[in-house]
């Protein structure tokens, strides 16, 4: 967790005045995009992407699809349909260099594929990128067949050196510190020679939401999955070997990034709706419903989407996060504006993403007058009175939006570095002062 010098800027975060009410229509899911583009790529045949998320992390896995001479064309479609990207899926093939920035489904998604191209993959990214579990793929695809070349660290920077196929068959991996380890393997799974079975042997295997979501999309792209929900020994997943469909695919809100502006109408008591929410998604964001109103509002989904009205009273919460840690801090940054303590729990985890979530949170809200401690597995955080002062992000875009919700209860709250919301949600900044009608 080191704060970034070249990344001083600071961002008044806005404080609302009153209740917001609001439409806001939030961009693509990130983790849908990123599946689509890999599932795509991999496919017989063309296959397009509707309404795509563009930012720092599907737009660093195009560009390294597109590496491996895969065609990812965009456009704009007839009136009302937004933006597409057609996929032209053709061999894949080495040498190429992939960045992955500091994209969890870029650095664990694309060696698989890696493995299936012609020559030498090169991949780096961040500095903290180096610092994210990836061994769980490496140990993985040597099993599989695969050369690695990785410096014996177990993670970035590595080379996949692709053999144009690969043997694929059974593995074991501990995946608990990332689901997309599992998602990693059964994503590439279908091209392998003799398909995938990944049995998960450790602890808690965390975001089984997003392994759902894997299973789902690759069914939908006509793959055979075996799950252990659909019958399977548990922790054991097996994609047969077959050709993939070109899909012609729409990508859901993301549901993740929808959370600050519930978050808004939670902590100013007012009321926010986000278009297209789905009635039925894998995304864990799908959880804010349940989540938000325990905190204190109260929900409604109809034709027009997800409309979160806040009740003017904010709760605090005893939950067990570990399904979907991505929204931790989020639920942070409203525990501390609420009425009584939280405890959140089972996203130990967290300590290796895009920061130590756990510490930055902690840290972060203590420094505006909060009392927050780390547990083993999460956070103990008892509401406190909050005064301003600067927010510090440790380039990650689930911090910044943390700290852009205590900014609405909490006047003179600067966000440093803002502009990190890139990663998933680039328009961040005027979504927000948008939804406060500024
Ligand atoms: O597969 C995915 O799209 C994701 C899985 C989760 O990763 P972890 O299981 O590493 O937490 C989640 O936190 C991340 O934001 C996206
Ligand atoms: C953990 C996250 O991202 P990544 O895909 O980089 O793991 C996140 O978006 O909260």
């Amino acid at each position: 967790m080191t704060v970034n010098p070249t990344h001083t800027a600071l961002w008044p975060a806005p404080h609302a005045s009153g209740a917001v009410a609001a439409t806001v229509h939030v961009p693509g899911s990130k983790s849908v995009t990123n599946r689509g583009l890999v599932l795509a790529a991999l496919a017989a045949e063309p296959g397009w992407l509707r309404r795509p998320l563009r930012s720092r992390d599907t737009l660093l896995m195009a560009a390294a699809l597109r590496a491996m001479g895969v065609g990812i064309e965009e456009g704009v479609g007839p009136d009302g349909t937004g933006e597409f990207w057609r996929v032209i899926p053709s061999g894949l093939h080495g040498p190429a260099t992939v960045d992955v920035g500091n994209a969890g489904t870029v650095m664990r998604f694309l060696p698989p594929v890696a493995a299936l191209a012609d020559g030498p993959i090169r991949f780096d990214g961040d500095p903290r990128s180096y610092e994210r579990p990836l061994h769980g793929v490496i140990d993985a695809l040597r099993v599989l067949g695969a050369r690695v070349d990785d410096d014996s660290r177990g993670a970035l920077p590595l080379t996949v050196h692709g053999g144009g196929a690969l043997d694929g068959g059974q593995v074991e991996i501990d995946a608990s510190s990332s689901s997309q380890f599992v998602s990693a393997l059964l994503l590439s799974g279908p091209r392998f020679n003799q398909g995938v079975e990944v049995r998960h042997v450790g602890s808690a295997l965390p975001s089984m939401p997003h392994i759902r979501m894997t299973v789902d999309m690759l069914r939908s792209a006509g793959a055979q999955v075996d799950t252990p929900e659909s019958g399977g020994e548990p922790n054991v997943w097996r994609v047969t070997p077959g050709a993939l469909l070109g899909r012609d695919l729409t990508v859901e809100p993301d549901l993740s990034n929808a959370q600050p502006f519930l978050a808004a109408a939670l902590v100013t008591g007012g009321r926010v709706t986000i278009p297209d929410w789905p009635t039925r998604t894998t995304q864990p964001g799908d959880a804010l419903r349940q989540l938000f109103t325990e905190m204190g509002g109260s929900c409604e989904l109809t034709e027009h989407g997800l409309t979160f009205t806040g009740s003017g009273r904010v709760h605090g919460i005893d939950a067990d996060l570990g399904e979907v840690g991505e929204l931790t801090p989020g639920i942070a940054a409203v525990a501390a504006l609420a009425d009584s303590p939280s405890t959140l729990r089972g996203v130990a985890h967290l300590r290796l993403h895009e920061t130590d979530r756990l510490a930055a949170l902690t840290k972060e809200i203590n420094e505006l007058g909060g009392d927050v401690t780390e547990t083993a597995d999460g956070l103990h955080i008892r509401p406190r009175p909050l005064h301003g002062g600067v927010f510090h992000t440790y380039d990650d875009h689930r911090m910044a939006t943390a700290g852009a919700i205590i900014g609405l209860a909490v006047p003179g709250v600067q966000i440093e570095n803002v502009a990190t919301t890139a990663k998933t949600l680039p328009d961040f900044p005027d979504l927000w002062t948008g939804m406060l009608g500024n």
